[in-house]
């Protein structure tokens, strides 16, 4: 076991309880996380950064308008009206039109219902109902039998239809239990597409690599709006009118998230994490980017600052568990502080635990006098309970891992599906909302349903895939891969493929539980389905979140830092 100093430099509250005591900034540190790649990038303003002018927000209503216009106009023509309200959906600003693209999608099905389409070509029928499946209409996927010849395979004739098959790739990830055909179209879409993709020029070998790569279901939308502008900017039969919408808009929201992170960021530092706590992945930007997946919009700027610093401390506490190589002694005194969520108790704890403590509590007591205002501080009860929750489970891994103990994969998932923190993140994602977040609905996602347990399905099976190695080597509870392989032998790479198909069974779940009527109304419902989603992609080939030098800070960038060209 080493010990690292701390900076030891504080401006945080409660800063003279901690400055001067050299023992406070005694990290032990095992895991050797790289530091913060963002620094104070998002306190500092940049020369760069982009100042909304009313011009720009005067440009950005009027061209608004002119799409709610053309949304309009496209009602008798049902080809156009699908791929504007999908151009819509990929630029990132349906946010703008819900109630218009809600209304067109009511229309289509019951149309669709009627029949009234059945001569049409790969693409628009796979548009259609992918549109309709996103928006929780249970449209029948027997609609692809048409494309299937008499041995019950796709048509190979339909290998040099690019853009039906880019549509049907995309509609196959809607897929629920029980739809062979829509496997098979993934099977056959993904197969075509990747040997037509050497011989594509841009943009339709863009489109390919980013349905082959990130399929708009199980992907996260502020990424895939920043590439999608790109690639629609080249289309001969891209809308002008709406691309500079998107662009404008684009870059009046990143304001916003950049004023969003600022302030975040200062809280961090105010908190001084990353000095005094040396054994943590200093994270908070890349955690910011995790909920800004969870939502985007401006009204959910107050659940996005909830939410972000509470996952920024379950980041905290999970290394405290994982990573920090405290006693068991020292963790269980914790785990008990928690669970009387006493500040009293702050005397007791280790140094370490007493900052992460002191910031919990400050932070959920900010919370709860904000949410008194609306009549919503009961919704702080909730989030106690699942930190208390999180952290009982957190216990249980440390203590396996510290005797050596080797669970079975029953056990083992019982505690994991908890600590993976998707239970505990959807009741936060609530916390912030508005009147959409009923009690019911808090009540709904603490009993751990269907849908909950999906996501966190998506999330440990993912997680164990790509971090396995580099946690076994640093020291960390076994993972479900070992586990699984004990139980069931076979070898590392069998039992990644099996996992592989228990994360697609998981998302049938998913989807299936977001086909109307659903438990709750769809606002609620998208929050763990967006969790999912970002687990997908930044743990679709390595763990990216603890690793963020590479491929999440270029997507930060993409996001965050940089406003697009207008
Ligand atoms: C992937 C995951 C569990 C995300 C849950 C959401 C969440 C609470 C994110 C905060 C950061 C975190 C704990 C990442 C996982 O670390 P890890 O891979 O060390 O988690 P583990 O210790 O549970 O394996």
């Amino acid at each position: 076991m080493s010990l690292v100093l701390g900076s030891g430099h504080s401006d945080g509250p409660n800063a003279s309880k901690f400055q001067g005591d050299e023992k406070f900034k005694v990290g032990r540190k095992n895991a050797n996380f790289h530091p913060s790649v963002w620094g104070n990038h998002f306190i500092t303003p940049s020369p760069d950064d982009l100042n909304p002018s009313p011009q720009m927000e005067q440009r950005a209503s009027e061209l608004k308008e002119e799409v709610k216009k053309m949304l309009g106009n496209v009602k008798s023509h049902p080809l156009q009206e699908i791929n504007l309200i999908d151009a819509i959906q990929r630029l990132g600003v349906a946010y703008h039109f819900e109630k218009e693209v809600a209304d067109a999608l009511l229309r289509i099905y019951n149309e669709d219902k009627q029949g009234k389409y059945e001569s049409e070509g790969l693409h628009t029928v796979a548009l259609r109902f992918r549109l309709l499946r996103q928006e929780g209409y249970c449209v029948s996927s027997n609609v692809f039998i048409k494309f299937k010849d008499e041995v019950g395979n796709f048509k190979e004739t339909l290998a040099g239809d690019i853009r039906g098959l880019l549509s049907l790739c995309e509609a196959s990830h809607f897929v629920i239990h029980g739809e062979d055909i829509l496997d098979e179209a993934n099977a056959f879409t993904g197969k075509h597409l990747k040997l037509a993709l050497p011989n594509l020029n841009s943009p339709l070998s863009s489109l390919v690599q980013l349905a082959l790569e990130l399929p708009l279901r199980k992907s996260i939308e502020r990424l895939l709006s920043r590439y999608y502008i790109s690639i629609y900017q080249e289309e001969d039969k891209r809308n002008d009118i709406l691309l500079e919408f998107a662009k404008l808009d684009f870059n009046l929201l990143q304001s916003l998230h950049k004023e969003e992170i600022r302030e975040i960021s200062m809280w961090w530092r105010h908190w001084d994490f990353g000095a005094k706590l040396p054994f943590i992945r200093d994270r908070v930007v890349e955690c910011y980017f995790w909920i800004l997946e969870v939502y985007s919009e401006p009204q959910y700027s107050r659940a996005r600052r909830i939410m972000t610093k509470c996952i920024s401390l379950t980041s905290i506490l999970d290394d405290i568990y994982d990573a920090y190589d405290g006693t068991l002694e020292e963790l269980e005194l914790y785990t008990n502080a928690i669970q009387r969520w006493d500040r009293s108790i702050v005397e007791q704890l280790p140094d370490v635990m007493k900052l992460h403590f002191l910031a919990l509590l400050d932070a959920v007591d900010k919370f709860e006098e904000e949410l008194a205002l609306e009549e919503k501080s009961y919704r702080i009860s909730f989030l106690k309970e699942a930190f208390k929750e999180i952290s009982k489970y957190y216990l249980i891994e440390a203590r396996w891992f510290k005797a050596g103990y080797v669970p079975t994969y029953e056990e083992y998932m019982s505690v994991a599906l908890v600590t993976c923190g998707y239970k505990l993140l959807t009741l936060i994602s609530f916390v912030g909302m508005g009147d959409t977040a009923t009690k019911e609905a808090f009540e709904w996602a603490r009993s751990m349903p269907k849908l909950i347990k999906a996501v966190s399905m998506v999330n440990r099976l993912r997680d164990d895939i790509t971090s396995n190695k580099m946690e076994q080597e640093r020291g960390h509870v076994v993972s479900s891969i070992e586990v699984y392989m004990k139980e069931h032998g076979g070898t590392y790479e069998e039992t990644c493929t099996k996992f592989r198909e228990m994360v697609a069974d998981a998302w049938k779940d998913i989807n299936e539980e977001c086909l109307k009527p659903t438990a709750f109304p769809m606002a609620l419902l998208i929050r763990p389905v967006n969790l999912a989603r970002v687990i997908e992609v930044l743990y679709q080939h390595r763990d990216e979140y603890t690793e963020s030098t590479h491929q999440t800070k270029e997507r930060i960038s993409l996001v965050l830092v940089n406003p697009i060209p207008v």
